[in-house]
């Protein structure tokens, strides 16, 4: 059970994942563009591939090349921390 972030902490991490926004539903959302379709998927798998191992999985939308993800704990009814290790870890996988 995943307890939901604090105002104070969630505006610390809005803060500092500059990527990242709070969509109009409170998720902590990222919009990526990659260069065609190969590129989106290979890496959608390997966050697929992430989020299993984290148990925790991204709603996301894909068409062709762009790719918008959606990160929110649901037992939470919000954001909690696995939202900004998710959140993190993507990041990583993309620099
Ligand atoms: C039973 C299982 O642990 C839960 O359904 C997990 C799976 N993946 C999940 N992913 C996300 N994003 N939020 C959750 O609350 C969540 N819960």
């Amino acid at each position: 059970m995943s307890k939901k972030l604090t105002d104070d902490e969630r505006a610390a991490a809005l803060n500092e994942l500059t990527e990242w926004h709070l969509n109009d539903q409170g998720k902590l959302e990222r919009a990526l563009a990659f260069t065609d379709f190969n590129e989106a998927f290979g890496f959608m798998t390997r966050v697929a591939l992430l989020a299993e191992s984290m148990n925790h999985h991204p709603e996301w939308f894909n068409v062709y090349n762009r790719v918008r993800i959606e990160l929110t704990t649901h037992d939470a009814g919000g954001l909690s921390k696995r939202d900004l290790k998710m959140a993190r870890a993507i990041d990583a996988m993309l620099t």
